[in-house]
């Protein structure tokens, strides 16, 4: 694993930046003594202090963001504007790694003033090593640059660079995603309950069963419906099963969600 050089501020400490920075530290990208986080709310602050007290926190950034060579921006789309208008000094040849929802490059340029900003959408299993970013460059990244941001997303999980017009589209599936799929493992939870299991025992099989599918469809490199194919035996109960969600419109509220979310995307994007 690539280490980065260099100080880093984390620009807002809430569940993204803690995600991110907790992975990247735990696989060796870069190292406490090198991190300073501004989160101006004491609650935050004090997350911080009891999990990673080798780490500096502090609500003013101006002199950690004067002494570092990146910044990376966590705070919510809304607040990007502010973040920036923040620090007195140039932002110059600093790299601005922002994972703002929605925030294009041309807006991060601009409030930045500076063409060294990254935009990125990660996901929250970042935490656990298990991420799936993309990102794209502004128009004076270096490659030094571009391979920083690429080190510090594969650290925690996998990485594709990308058109920045596909960013939306990464927001609406992966970035969001998870959640989607937290409510699937709810809903076969609640099903294994309805049908008899105690809860405890529903949980983890429903936990095991989406984990073990995406391991099965990465590691043999089938399609998914060859897959199923093989789940679902003639007159069994899979296609029993399969039947009612095509009943009830599965794939096409994932369709649908998916789409809404990117359009959300777009919509925050023109607001922040
Ligand atoms: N939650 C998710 O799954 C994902 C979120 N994102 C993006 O990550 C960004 C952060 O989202 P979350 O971590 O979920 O939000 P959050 O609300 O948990 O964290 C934002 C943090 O920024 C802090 N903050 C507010 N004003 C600030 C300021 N002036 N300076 C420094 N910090 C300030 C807040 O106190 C808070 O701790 C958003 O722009 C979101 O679009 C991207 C991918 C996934
Ligand atoms: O819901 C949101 O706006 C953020 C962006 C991607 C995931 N969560």
């Amino acid at each position: 694993m690539n280490r980065i050089e260099g100080k880093l501020v984390l620009l807002g400490g809430g569940k993204m930046g803690r995600a991110l920075i907790k992975g990247v530290l735990s696989a060796g990208v870069t190292t406490e003594s090198q991190l300073t986080v501004v989160e101006p709310h004491a609650g935050a602050q004090q997350w911080w202090r009891d999990e990673l007290p080798g780490v500096s926190v502090t609500g003013d950034g101006q002199a950690a963001i004067e002494a570092a060579q990146i910044v990376l921006v966590a705070v919510k789309p809304n607040v990007v504007q502010q973040v920036a208008g923040s620090f007195s000094g140039s932002w110059g040849e600093r790299l601005v790694i922002s994972i703002a929802a929605g925030v294009t490059l041309e807006r991060l340029q601009n409030l930045f003033d500076s063409r060294c900003v990254v935009r990125v959408m990660p996901n929250t299993p970042c935490l656990v090593g298990a991420g799936a970013s993309a990102y794209a460059c502004g128009e004076a990244v270096s490659s030094e640059q571009a391979a920083t941001v690429a080190a510090i997303f594969s650290a925690v999980g996998v990485v594709d660079q990308v058109d920045e017009q596909l960013l939306d589209a990464v927001t609406g599936l992966s970035g969001s995603g998870p959640a989607y799929v937290f409510v699937i493992i709810e809903a076969l939870a609640d099903g294994g309950v309805a049908a008899g299991l105690p809860r405890p025992l529903a949980m983890q099989l429903a936990t095991q069963t989406v984990l073990g599918a995406a391991q099965l469809l990465q590691e043999t490199g089938e399609h998914p419906a060859a897959l199923k194919d093989a789940v679902a035996s003639p007159g069994g109960t899979t296609i029993a099963g399969l039947s009612v969600l095509e009943q009830n419109g599965l794939r096409s509220a994932m369709i649908e969600a998916v789409k809404a979310a990117t359009e959300r995307s777009r919509a925050l994007g023109s607001h922040a």
